[in-house]
C-alpha cells in the first residue's frame, strides 16, 4: 500500500485528488490536510462517508502521526514551498500539482530532493492530453518558431501565465531559442495588450468563469497557421496522470520537473 497525504484537500484539485487515491488500488489515503482545518472527516466532503480520516491544519503532525510515502499538494503559491521543504527533509515524496513557483525555488528543491535521496515530481499539468498539447507544440516550434500562447482559466486562479503555459513556452524557447516576433516598431495603445513576454512569445492569459483549464498554442508560417489546443473540461482530467505519477515517484531518488519526463521515457 502507498500511503498518501493529501494537502488542499477541502480545495477543488484536493477533492478530485482525495476520491482518486482512495479508489486506487494499492494505495490509501492516510491524511488530508488544509487551512480550512473543518475537524470533519474528508470523507464528508468527497460522498464517501466510509473514509474516516480527519482533516487536519498541520502538515508537520500529519507526517509525524501517519508516516506517508508521498505528500500530494493541490493548494497555492507561498504554501507549497514550505510543504515541499517539510516533506523532503521528512523523507516523504513530494508530488506537487500547485503551480506559481519559478524556475530557481524549483531547481532548489531538485537539489535538495538529490542530497536527500527522496524522489518526486514537480507537474504544472498532469492530464495526458495537455503533456501532449507541449511535446507537438515543441515538435512544431522547429518548423514554425513564429508562436504566440493564449491559455484560458476559471477566474479563481491566482498565478498568470499558467504553470502549463509556462512549461510550454520554456519547452518551445529549449529548441527555437530567443526570437523577436511581430512588428519591430509595434506599440501598446493599452499596456499589456500584447500579453506577456517570454524569449519573443507573446503569452495572454484569460480568466473567466465557465472555464476549467484551457490552452491553444498558435504557429505562424508563409500563409498558414497551426493551432493545437487542449481543454480540460473537468478536474477529472487530471487524476490519471497523478495516480500514474503517485506510483512512478516510489522508484526514484531524485526530484523531476514536468510528468512528460516519466510518461515519454
Ligand atoms: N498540476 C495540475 O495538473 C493542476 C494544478 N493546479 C494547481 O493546483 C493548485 C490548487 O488549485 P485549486 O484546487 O483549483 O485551488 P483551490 O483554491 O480550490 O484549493 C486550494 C486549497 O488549499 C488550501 N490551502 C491554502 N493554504 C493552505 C495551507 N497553508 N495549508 C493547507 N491548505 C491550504 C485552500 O484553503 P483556503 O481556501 O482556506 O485558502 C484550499 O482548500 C493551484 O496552484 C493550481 O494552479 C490545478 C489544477 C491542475
Ligand atoms: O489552476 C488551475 O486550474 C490549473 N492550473 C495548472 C496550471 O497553472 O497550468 C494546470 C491546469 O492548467 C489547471
Amino acid at each position: 500500500m502507498i500511503k498518501v497525504v493529501v494537502a488542499g484537500a477541502l480545495g477543488k484539485m484536493g477533492q478530485e485528488s482525495c476520491k482518486a487515491i482512495v479508489n486506487a488500488e494499492g494505495m490509501q489515503l492516510a491524511g488530508a490536510v488544509d487551512s480550512r482545518d473543518s475537524g470533519h472527516t474528508i470523507g464528508t466532503y468527497i460522498g464517501k462517508p466510509e473514509v474516516n480520516v480527519t482533516v487536519s491544519g498541520d502538515l508537520e503532525q500529519v507526517i509525524r502521526d501517519v508516516r506517508p510515502d508521498v505528500l500530494v499538494d493541490f493548494t497555492r503559491p507561498g504554501v507549497v514551498q514550505r510543504h515541499i521543504e517539510i516533506a523532503i527533509n521528512a523523507g516523504v515524496r513530494p508530488v506537487i500539482g500547485t503551480t506559481g513557483m519559478n524556475a530557481e525555488e524549483i531547481e532548489r528543491f531538485v537539489q535538495l530532493a538529490s542530497a536527500q535521496r527522496v524522489g518526486g515530481l514537480i507537474a504544472p499539468n498532469f492530464a495526458i492530453g495537455a503533456l501532449l498539447m507541449i511535446k507537438f507544440a515543441t515538435e512544431a516550434a522547429k518548423f514554425f518558431p513564429h508562436v504566440e500562447i493564449i491559455e484560458l482559466h476559471h477566474d479563481q486562479k491566482m498565478d498568470a501565465p499558467s504553470g502549463t503555459a509556462m512549461k510550454t513556452a520554456e519547452s518551445i524557447a529549449a529548441v527555437r531559442g530567443h526570437m523577436s516576433q511581430g512588428m519591430p516598431s509595434e506599440f501598446e495603445k493599452i499596456e499589456g495588450v500584447r500579453g506577456g513576454n517570454f524569449e519573443g512569445m507573446r503569452i495572454h492569459s484569460v480568466r473567466l468563469p465557465g472555464f476549467v483549464a484551457h490552452q491553444e498554442v498558435i504557429f505562424g508560417g508563409i500563409g498558414q497557421t497551426l493551432s493545437i489546443r487542449h481543454d480540460s473540461i473537468s478536474r477529472e482530467s487530471f487524476m490519471p496522470g497523478l495516480i500514474l505519477a503517485v506510483r512512478k515517484v516510489m522508484a526514484l531518488d531524485h526530484l523531476v520537473y514536468g510528468l512528460e519526463n516519466l510518461l515519454f521515457e
